[in-house]
């Protein structure tokens, strides 16, 4: 039986990941993580009895503790406790599924503990890629991609070598405002940037996929995972979300791996991974889809992705300046504290504003994030 711990547990893609444990059934869940929600954790822990359970506010664990006190279940809480989690002895794989920055320093220790990685968390690769990479092939671990485009073209590499890459073929769906001006985009309300065309996704990637920014990460994301030039990434649009993404060979060989819009899929294949398992749900129908259309993104009116692309080939601290801002970003407009435009303007701000340092430590990282944060707070 192979054993996993989920960080980020109660969110979309770690409920996910335990509606395929269920379906599966031989796959024990060791340590379960979450931010505040501790109703759906207790649920989450009734049912999977992990050995280890971590809530972020410490107040929560404490009720927590108490209400589920007839189980043998630990519980912790903060950045100590989401270590102790991603690092619970028995796990093999850890899920790495919070949201933001967060990630970094509970995925690191999984790492130096030698688990597997099956990578949800894009905030973390995007800011301590060159750390990251690194480490997995010091310890000799997996970063198994989970994002859905990742996934998609690590299964187009399977059995290939990396070197013979040309081009990465990066597919997005445009997001609900594509073929929009800025101008039309002046009066975005919330509702509207939560309504993703094609994925149900947690509100943070719901927002960044609206305004590209989402594209931008996971370019870097690329980067990082497959050891390409920022240059050998390019951003294909692809409206229904069915190419995932592909892979353009030396030979001119394009691999693409197409499938409907269904997180269970890459995250079943990061947990499996060789193996290939049944998975129940749709599957496409190429009759009804009739065809499947390709734009050229629009970077003048979502400057989200070219600010992403000059982040990543300049590289250092830019990185984690551009994804800092657009988490702040992210949360004041979803706090209706600014508008939709505004999140594109303050990642600008951001990082014209930033002395870029080459190389940071995780700590340089984190000065960083703050140094974005202030930045914020004294202008927006
Ligand atoms: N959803 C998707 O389809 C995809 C998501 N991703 C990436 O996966 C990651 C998760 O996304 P998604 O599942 O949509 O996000 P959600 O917002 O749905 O879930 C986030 C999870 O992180 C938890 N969390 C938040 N803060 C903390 C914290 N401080 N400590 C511990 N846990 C915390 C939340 O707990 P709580 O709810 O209790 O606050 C929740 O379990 C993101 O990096 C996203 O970019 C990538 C590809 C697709
Ligand atoms: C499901 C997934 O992987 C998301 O990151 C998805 O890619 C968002 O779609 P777009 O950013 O292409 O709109
Ligand atoms: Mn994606």
């Amino acid at each position: 039986m192979k054993k996993i711990a989920i960080l980020g547990s109660t969110g979309s893609i770690g409920t996910q990941t335990l509606e395929v444990v269920e379906t599966q059934g031989d796959i024990v869940v060791t340590a379960l993580a979450a931010g505040s929600n501790i109703k759906l954790l207790e649920e989450q822990t009734r049912k999977f009895l992990p050995k280890l359970v971590c809530v972020w506010e410490e107040e929560k664990a404490r009720e927590l503790a108490v209400s589920i006190k007839d189980l043998p279940v630990r519980v912790v809480f903060g950045m100590e406790g989401l270590i102790e989690a991603a690092t619970e002895p028995s796990a093999e794989i850890v899920v790495t599924a919070v949201v933001g920055m967060i990630g970094i320093r509970p995925t690191i220790a999984a790492m130096e503990a030698g688990k597997d990685i099956a990578l949800a968390n894009k905030e973390t690769l995007v800011t301590a890629g060159h750390i990251i990479m690194p480490l997995a092939k010091k310890r000799g671990v997996n970063i198994f991609p989970v994002d859905s485009e990742h996934s998609a073209i690590f299964q187009c590499l399977n059995g290939e070598n990396k070197k013979t890459i040309h081009k990465v073929l990066l597919t997005a769906s445009g997001g609900p405002f594509r073929g929009k001006t800025r101008e039309e985009l002046k009066a975005v309300q919330v509702e509207d940037a939560l309504k993703h065309p094609n994925w149900s996704m947690g509100r943070k990637i719901t927002i960044d996929s609206s305004t590209m920014v989402n594209k931008g990460l996971e370019v870097m994301e690329a980067k990082w995972l497959f050891d390409v030039d920022m240059d050998q990434v390019e951003v294909v649009v692809q409206p229904k979300s069915i190419i995932h993404s592909m892979v353009e060979f030396k030979d001119g060989a394009v691999m693409a791996q197409l499938g409907t819009p269904d997180m269970k899929l890459p995250i079943q294949y990061a947990l499996y991974y060789p193996e290939r398992r049944f998975l129940p749900g749709e599957r496409l129908d190429f009759w009804s889809l009739k065809e499947i259309a390709f734009e050229k993104p629009d970077m003048v009116n979502f400057p989200g992705l070219s600010l992403a692309y000059q982040a990543g080939k300049r590289g250092g601290t830019l990185p984690t300046v551009f994804n800092a801002a657009n988490e702040r970003a992210v949360e004041k407009f979803l706090s209706r504290e600014i508008s939709y435009l505004s999140i594109t303007d303050i990642i600008e701000g951001a990082m014209s504003g930033h002395t870029v340092k080459e190389n940071p430590s995780v700590e340089e990282i984190l000065e960083a994030e703050n140094a974005a944060y202030e930045y914020i707070e004294s202008r927006w």
